[in-house]
């Protein structure tokens, strides 16, 4: 994918955690918050951004898959507060040196055998 700021808006579900990390660990890099980027910091700035996500769902009763009655807006707003929340997710395995994607396939992985298929 191209690393510059006009984003695609074409389907992109395969872009890395890799590419998100080393662009995020760039970020910070360049603008001197790599101070500011602990587990704590980054830890409550992710609660703060589910918070965010929260809201855009808050009162709005059951909502259905899709969104089908969700305007463009909404919908582009939504995916920015899932992507803080990405975001500030991969930084934070980052600076505390995990392997996210690995140990969420190695979740996953583990909730199949905790959770085996039913059998009739
Ligand atoms: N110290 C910081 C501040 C911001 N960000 C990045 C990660 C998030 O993707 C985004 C969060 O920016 P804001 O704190 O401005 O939050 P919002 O984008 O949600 O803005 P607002 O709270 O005004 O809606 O910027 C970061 O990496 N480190």
């Amino acid at each position: 994918m191209e690393s510059s700021c006009e984003e695609s808006k074409t389907p992109n579900w395969d872009v890395s955690l890799l590419e998100i990390r080393d662009r995020l660990s760039e970020f910070a890099e360049v603008r001197g918050w790599t101070q500011y980027h602990s587990p704590r910091n980054l830890l409550l700035a992710l609660v703060g951004e589910v918070g965010e996500l929260s809201e855009i769902f808050q009162w709005k009763g059951e909502v259905a898959k899709g969104l089908p009655n969700w305007s463009t807006a909404d919908k582009e707003h939504l995916e920015e507060e899932l992507s803080d929340v990405l975001l500030y997710l991969v930084r934070l395995a980052d600076v505390c040196g995990l392997d996210l994607g690995q140990a969420a396939l190695t979740k996953i992985t583990k909730n199949a055998r905790k959770y085996p298929v039913a059998r009739s």
